[in-house]
C-alpha cells in the first residue's frame, strides 16, 4: 500500500508534448482513473509510474521513495494490460505463480497464495488449463490473479476490459470493483470509457491532449464539469451544449429559450443534461422542436429533437411514444443549466 505523488511530470518526444505538467497526489488505497480520448496521454502517464517510460521532467514518488531512477521491477507495481500478457505454454496455475518465482518468494507459500488469488477471481476450476483453452474474460481474470498474487504496493491497469464483449465487460468491471474493495491497494486505471471511470473511480482525472482538464470524484465531474470538453465527455448521452446569448436573464439560442437565468448579458454556451429537461404535455410557453429520433431504453425513452439545426437529447418517461417529425414540447429549467464561456469553454458560475 502506498501513496503516489506525481510532481509536475511531463513527457516530451522532441517538440511533441505527450503529457504536460501532470501534478497530483494519489492517496494510499485510492482507485484513480485516468480518462480521456485516444492519444490524450493516459497510457504515457501510467507507463511513467511503472517505469516503462522515463519522465522528461518532474518527480515520481511511490510511498516514501522517489522512483524516477528505479527499474520497473524495483517499483513494486503490478500491471494488467488489455492484451493480458499471459504465457501460452504455462497453465493457469503456473501463470499466476510466475511473479512469485521471479521475485523468489518463499516456495512454501506459493501454493496457498496461487490458490487464494485464483479463488478471488473465480478460477479455481481452471488451474490446469492453458490460456488458449480459456475465454477472453477468463484470460483477463488470470492476468488479474497474477497481479494480485504478490500483493504489490500499486496496481496499474491499462484498459483491462477493452477486449471483452459488452456483457463480460460489465461483469468483470464489477469484479474489479469488488476485488479492489477487498484488496485496498492504490490503483491507477486507464480507460477511454466514461462509464468505467464513473463506476470504478474514487477520483477521475479527465485528460485532453496531454493536459489535465479536471480532477474530481465521479459526482463532482458529472455535476460540475470544469469546461465543455469534460461536460461532453462525461455522461451518455453527452451534455447538450447550445450557443447563444443572454439578455436580461433570458438565454436565446437557435430555437431554444431559457428564462430566469441569473447571469450577465453576453454570448455563452448553455449546457443541460438530457435527464434535466422535461417533456411537457402543454406546449404553451415552452420550447417546441421536431422529433429527430426516438430510442426505447427500457427504463426510459430517449428523445432527440432538432432544435434550430442542432440535435438536443431529452430523457422522457418510459411510456412516452412519438413519431419522428412530431413536435416535442419541452422545458429547460434555469436551475439545472450550466453556463460556459463561449470562447474558452471554461465553466462560468452556475446561474
Ligand atoms: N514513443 C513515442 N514517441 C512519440 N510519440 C509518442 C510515443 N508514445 C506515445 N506517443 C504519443 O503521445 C501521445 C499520448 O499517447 P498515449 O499512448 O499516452 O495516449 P492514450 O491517451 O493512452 O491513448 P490510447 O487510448 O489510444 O492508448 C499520443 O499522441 C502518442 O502518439
Amino acid at each position: 500500500m502506498a501513496e503516489i505523488q506525481l510532481k509536475n511530470i511531463s513527457k516530451r518526444w522532441g517538440s511533441f508534448v505527450g503529457v504536460d505538467n501532470f501534478d497530483l497526489t494519489i492517496a494510499d488505497r485510492e482507485f484513480l482513473v485516468l480518462l480521456g480520448p485516444s492519444g490524450c496521454g493516459k497510457t504515457t502517464t501510467m507507463r511513467m509510474i511503472a517505469g516503462l517510460e522515463e519522465a522528461t521532467e518532474g518527480e515520481i514518488h511511490i510511498g516514501d521513495r522517489m522512483v524516477n531512477d528505479l527499474d520497473p521491477k524495483d517499483r513494486d507495481v503490478a500491471m494488467v494490460f488489455q492484451s493480458y500478457g499471459l504465457y501460452p505454454h504455462l497453465n493457469v496455475y503456473e501463470n499466476i505463480r510466475f511473479p512469485l518465482k521471479v521475485r523468489k518468494a518463499d516456495p512454501a507459500t506459493h501454493d496457498e497464495r496461487v490458490r487464494k488469488a485464483a479463488e478471488m477471481v473465480e478460477l479455481t476450476d481452471f488451474l490446469h488449463r492453458k490460456p488458449a483453452e480459456l475465454s477472453g474474460g477468463q484470460r483477463q481474470r488470470v492476468a488479474l490473479a497474477r497481479a494480485i498474487v504478490r500483493k504489490p504496493s500499486v496496481f496499474l491497469m491499462d484498459e483491462p476490459l477493452s477486449n471483452l464483449d459488452a456483457k463480460l465487460r460489465v461483469s468483470t468491471r464489477a469484479q474489479i470493483k469488488n476485488l479492489s474493495h477487498e484488496l485496498q491497494v492504490t490503483t491507477v486505471y486507464v480507460t477511454h470509457d466514461q462509464i468505467e471511470a464513473m463506476t470504478l473511480a474514487d477520483r477521475v482525472v479527465v485528460m485532453k491532449a496531454g493536459v489535465v482538464q479536471q480532477v474530481g470524484t465521479p459526482t463532482e465531474i458529472y455535476d460540475n464539469p470544469a469546461n465543455t470538453f469534460v461536460a461532453s465527455f462525461i455522461g451518455s448521452p453527452a451534455m447538450n451544449l447550445l450557443d447563444g446569448e443572454i439578455l436580461n436573464g433570458t438565454f436565446t439560442g437557435k430555437n431554444v429559450t431559457v428564462s430566469g437565468l441569473n447571469a450577465p448579458n453576453g454570448p455563452v454556451i448553455l449546457g443541460f443534461r438530457a435527464e434535466d429537461a422535461t417533456v411537457s404535455e402543454t406546449p404553451a410557453g415552452e420550447i417546441a422542436a421536431p422529433l429527430y429520433t426516438i430510442e426505447l431504453l427500457g427504463d426510459a425513452t430517449m428523445l432527440t429533437v432538432r432544435a434550430g439545426g442542432q440535435l438536443v437529447s431529452i430523457k422522457a418517461h418510459k411510456e412516452l411514444r412519438a413519431q419522428i417529425g412530431d413536435p416535442v414540447a419541452f422545458n429547460v429549467p434555469a436551475a439545472i443549466c450550466h453556463l460556459f464561456d463561449h470562447e474558452t469553454g471554461g465553466r462560468l458560475n452556475r446561474p
